[in-house]
């Protein structure tokens, strides 16, 4: 029953969306779960390791808050690293998803973690200095040491990537180069699927996310350095018709995005990635 006078002073519920309302995209971004060498503490960037158990369960209780949400995908984009690839098998298995389409590219592999890959974080402080390690974790534009071509970490000696050209291979990456080669994909691939109405997750690592979110939010050179992505959690983003981010009132700053879960706990997991260099 409607009264006649809700015809006349409709309650907000009763107004029509507007076009921005029905044409606001969502955009669903999932680190992977912790892998063997987070747990051990080595700096990974393309080193191809697996989820340790705990990253296990982190990745199915991403993927029960997604359902909890009542999330569906059309799409699901992954890099060529098996833990980003399982993170995503496991939460679209919560999700009782998994015919959802997955995309693999090489341009939401980590970042490229150079002659640093395979030491420990900590080691590495009592080696080099903490500031010198934090410049290589964080900085936005000095890349780690290079390695070189005969080094089992180099790509260009890993099948996986016999596809891709050489010259697009790196040797070592700061998170610009990240950002420059991860932004190609964005508009060639991602931007339209979301454009097209698509709902779209992607799971990818916390330094192409962090690429990523610095983009989408127009995040700071300076910002950008203080900024973590906590394993396992979605970060949903509401999106413009431009693909520019809607606030949302529990997004933690500088993100638009809101992290699903126990905000306390996504607070001191994030606090937990910025302490592994101490
Ligand atoms: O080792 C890595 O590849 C990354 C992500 O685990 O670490 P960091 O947070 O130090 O950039």
């Amino acid at each position: 029953f409607t009264s006649p006078s809700a015809f006349l002073n409709p309650s907000p519920s009763q107004i029509p969306l507007t076009s921005s309302a029905l044409s606001a995209y969502e955009l669903v971004l999932l680190r992977h779960g912790e892998s063997t060498w987070n747990e051990e503490n080595r700096f990974t960037g393309w080193a191809d390791v697996p989820l340790s158990e705990k990253g296990i369960k982190e990745a199915r209780a991403g993927g029960k808050l997604m359902k909890e949400e009542g999330m569906k995908f059309d799409v699901c984009y992954t890099s060529m690293l098996r833990r980003a690839i399982h993170t995503l098998w496991l939460s679209l298995e919560e999700l009782d998803q998994m015919h959802v389409p997955i995309n693999h590219t090489w341009r939401l592999n980590e970042r490229h973690y150079g002659a640093l890959q395979g030491l420990n974080k900590q080691e590495t402080v009592d080696k080099h200095g903490k500031d010198q390690v934090l410049v290589w974790r964080r900085s936005y534009d000095i890349p780690p040491p290079e390695l070189d071509e005969t080094s089992v970490h180099w790509p260009g000696n890993d099948d996986k990537y016999l596809g891709v050209d050489r010259s697009d291979l790196p040797k070592t990456e700061s998170l610009k180069l990240t950002e420059s080669r991860f932004l190609v994909e964005w508009e060639s691939t991602f931007a339209p699927a979301i454009k097209s109405g698509k709902k779209v997750l992607i799971a990818a690592h916390g330094n192409t996310l962090r690429a990523l979110v610095k983009h989408l939010d127009g995040i700071s050179e300076d910002e950008i350095t203080g900024l973590n992505i906590p394993t396992g959690v979605p970060l949903v983003y509401t999106l413009d018709d431009d693909l520019k981010p809607v606030k949302h009132e529990d997004a933690i700053a500088p993100l638009s995005g809101r992290y699903l879960g126990n905000q306390e706990d996504i607070r001191n997991r994030i606090g937990a990635v910025a302490a592994q260099t101490k």
